[in-house]
């Protein structure tokens, strides 16, 4: 089902090439910048809806109005989550996931590049929706990036797994509506697990938090992916020892 060969071509994004083909995929790609849109555009409506002071009589018309849109969605609707779809690209993606989902207005979302070393990277800003402690982001949503920036890792070497354990520390707050970056690189490959570390830094290049994690590639899952080239003694599968990127 999922072929590392094929993966490379679009090793950028981590994402896997998928099985199934797309019938009309100029059509698709009309769908997807329309549901990418209306992401965005609820995305916005949350941001206002935190930070609106208008008054109480205009905030009841409005969630009046915003009751009646939910109708019109719900026309046609889905009953679970999405799961993977396959996208216009050919590739399978998850459009719900909370971090990085293109059709997810809660997801911020989160960009994530990368590349075969294992290697992965994010720039992203935190609204206000994001709130912990007064003015700085949430642990929750701080750990939440973490684990998709360090996820992204094993996706990226073609052994997309679970996340078995994830350590974050915080070292200080981080802070809301502030350039943020994440990175994530791969520490040791150990068959079907993968060691990864990752921090995420502010505009001033400090650490405010950093996690070391592992991911599993679900027994269940193992039938369908190319077996792990790599070995327990800190090597990639590509073969390329394991090293933290340098600071920059
Ligand atoms: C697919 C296409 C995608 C396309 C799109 C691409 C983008 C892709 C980006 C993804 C980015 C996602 C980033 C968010 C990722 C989540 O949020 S995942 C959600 C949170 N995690 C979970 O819900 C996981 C729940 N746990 C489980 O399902 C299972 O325990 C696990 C982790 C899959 C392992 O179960 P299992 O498959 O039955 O394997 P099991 O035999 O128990 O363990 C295998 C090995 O791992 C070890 N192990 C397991 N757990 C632990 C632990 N906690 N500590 C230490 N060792 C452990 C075992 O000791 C064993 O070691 P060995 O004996 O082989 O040496």
């Amino acid at each position: 089902m999922f072929n590392r060969e094929r993966t490379r071509r679009h090793m950028t994004d981590g994402a896997f090439a998928s099985p199934f083909p797309v019938e009309d995929p100029v059509a698709l790609a009309a769908l997807e910048v329309a549901q990418s849109g209306l992401a965005a555009a609820v995305r916005a409506l949350a941001d206002a809806t935190v930070r609106t002071r208008v008054a109480a009589p205009d905030l009841a018309a409005v969630a009046e109005q915003v009751e009646t849109l939910t109708a019109r969605l719900l026309a046609e609707a889905q009953e679970g989550p999405l799961g993977l779809e396959t996208d216009s690209a050919g590739r399978l993606r998850d459009h719900g996931n909370a971090m990085v989902g293109m059709r997810n207005p809660i997801a911020p979302p989160l960009v994530v590049t990368g590349d075969e070393s294992g290697s992965t990277s994010c720039a992203l800003t935190l609204g206000a929706g994001y709130e912990g402690p007064p003015g700085y982001v949430h642990g929750g949503i701080v750990a939440a990036v973490l684990d998709q920036v360090l996820g992204s890792v094993p996706a990226h070497l073609g052994l997309p797994g679970m996340t078995a354990y994830l350590n974050t520390t915080y070292r200080r707050p981080t802070p809301l509506g502030a350039p943020l970056h994440c990175r994530g690189w791969v520490e040791r490959v150990d068959g079907w697990k993968v060691h990864a570390r990752g921090e995420i830094r502010d505009a001033q290049d400090l650490v405010t938090a950093e996690a070391e994690a592992l991911f599993v590639v679900p027994r269940w899952a193992r039938e369908h992916l190319d077996r792990p080239t790599g070995d327990a003694a800190g090597t990639a599968p590509g073969g390329e020892a394991a090293q933290e990127p340098s600071a920059s």
